[in-house]
Formats: structure tokens, sequence, C-alpha cells
């Protein structure tokens, strides 16, 4: 399979939403809250912060304290939404346990319209609908490279392995408004390959997809983080998928930069910034 370069697709954006900001006078603002000293969210986002970085724009890093209550997140959150300078919101996911059980409460209190990870129930809702809002990154980034692969994409035989509120269930939406003919299992089996087109994979561990039951010319996008000894690994077994023709979206290089790039899409949108096709891809 030829492997698809995230990072080299994430910059040809990145480049033009710096020109258009440019030509719009605009200069973004980001606000992420963070809780606690998780070592991977604090990786991800000094990747966010770059990222806004190197478009001129202005990110602000809330931390809050790993036994922080709940009424002080809702506090930030409500200030953030008052503060005029800040077009975008967004939590750092996963949170401490302890605040686990209140992550939908924090999320439904970020302003919609600053809601750049669009986790917001009103986005979400948005997206069922058929008008969407903000939609998630992760989503957006698999459409993307879809629609740059697959296109035309109606009639296309689409499996989503896994059930998560911030991928899978936005991109099943989103092929089913495209008319895939699109289905969703929460386990990866070489069985469910047949004739497949386009395979998102978020669950199921490290290399635990291999060339057995893949169609000749399908992309398969992985979705899959798994840190050992300091080493990312994704869910597709890229040494045995080398045989079969087709694409193939990596981790790491692949989703994760992808899934950054539609932040700043969203951002720039949120800041006031027109895109050319509601940045779904
Ligand atoms: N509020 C949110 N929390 C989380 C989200 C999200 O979209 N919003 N998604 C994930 C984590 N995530 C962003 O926050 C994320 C994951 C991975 C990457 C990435 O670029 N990974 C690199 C490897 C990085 C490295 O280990 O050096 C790659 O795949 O090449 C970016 C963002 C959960 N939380």
């Amino acid at each position: 399979m030829e492997l698809i370069c995230g990072k080299d697709i994430s910059s040809e954006i990145r480049n033009q939403l710096k020109e258009n900001l440019a030509q719009e006078g605009l200069k973004p603002c980001l606000a992420v809250i963070n809780v606690g000293d998780d070592k991977e969210n604090l990786l991800y986002i000094g990747l966010k912060e770059n990222a806004v970085d190197t478009l001129g724009g202005e990110t602000r890093i809330a931390s809050l304290p790993q036994n922080a209550a709940k009424e002080e997140v809702l506090n930030l959150i409500n200030e953030l939404n008052h503060d005029q300078a800040v077009n975008g919101i967004l939590l750092q996911l996963p949170l401490p346990k302890e605040l686990q059980p209140y992550e939908q409460e924090f999320l439904s209190a970020i302003d919609p319209a600053k809601d750049v990870d669009g986790f917001h129930p009103v986005n979400m809702g948005r997206l069922v609908n058929g008008t969407p809002g903000f939609i998630s990154c992760a989503a957006l980034a698999c459409m993307d490279i879809s629609k740059r692969y697959k296109a035309p994409l109606a009639g296309k035989k689409v499996l989503l392995i896994g059930d998560s509120f911030d991928l899978i269930r936005p991109l099943a939406l989103m092929f089913i408004k495209e008319s895939c003919q699109v289905s969703v299992a929460p386990q990866y089996k070489s069985a469910l390959m047949e004739g497949v087109d386009i395979a998102v994979i978020e669950a199921g561990g490290p290399h635990i997809v291999k060339a057995s039951g893949i169609k000749e010319g399908a992309l398969l996008i992985d979705a899959g983080f798994y840190y050992d000894q300091n080493s990312l690994f994704g869910n597709v077994d890229k040494e045995d998928l080398s045989k079969i023709d087709g694409h193939l979206l990596p981790v790491p290089g692949g989703v994760g930069p992808m899934l950054i790039t539609k932040l700043l899409e969203n951002l720039c949108m949120a800041a006031g910034m027109s895109l050319p096709d509601k940045n779904t891809g």
C-alpha cells in the first residue's frame, strides 16, 4: 500500500490558511483548557500551540490542577465564553478520572460558536439534521483524506471500527450524507473487509490489521494510537500491507497531523474567515 503523508497534506492546507488569514487581516485566538498533567495531553496541546503559532495566531493555555473541582472548570469555561478576544475554546480530553462524570456537562457549557472541537451537543445535533456547524476535527480529517483518494464517494462501501463520539459517530453521519454504504463494528475482523473501499480503524490494538481480506485499491485510515516505550504504533501492520495495492493513512504521520490541521480550519472559521466548502474536506 502506498503511504499517504498526512504531514505533507497538512502543510499544504496550513500554508493556504495562513495566506487567507493574512489577506483577511485576522489573528485567531485559541483557548485550551488542560486539567492535570497527563503526558499525552501535554504533548498534543504543544502540537496545537505550535500549529496556531505557524498561522500567526495566539494560544492561551489555561491549566488547572489534577484535583480541580467541577466548579473551577465551569467557571473557567464561562470566563472564556465571555472573553471577546477568544475565538475558539477546547477542553483537552481525557479528563482526570474524578472529573470524567462531568465531561458532557463541561462540553455543553462551551459556547457553541466557539466550540472548535465540535463536541457541543448543538454542533453534534446540527450534523445529525444535516446543517453542520463545527464538526469534530478527527472526523473532518478522515473525510478530507477520503475525498482526496476515493472521490466520488457515492456508492462506496465504508467500514468504521469503533464507537467513539469524536470520530466514529460523526464520521458515520458524514459518509451517510455522501450516499455511501456505511457499516460500523466495535472490533476489527478481517471478514468484515470484504468489498470495502474505505476503512477507518480506531479500535483494535497494535498491528492487528493484516493484508488478509483487504480489497485491492482500498483506502485504509488508521486512527489508533498506542504508545510503547516511547514508540507510537497504530492498528495497521504496514509491513504486511505493503504487498497489496491501495492507500494507507498511517500512524504516526497521518490522522494526527490532519486532526490538528482541521482544528486550525475550525479556529479560522470561528475567527470569521470564510472557508471554501464549509471545511468538510
Ligand atoms: N479536546 C480534544 N481532546 C482530544 C482530541 C481532540 O480532538 N480534542 N483528540 C485526541 C488527541 N489529539 C488531540 O487532542 C491528538 C492526537 C494525536 C496527534 C498527533 O499529531 N499525533 C502524532 C504523533 C505525536 C507524537 O507522539 O509525537 C502522529 O500521529 O503523527 C494530535 C492530536 C484525544 N483528545
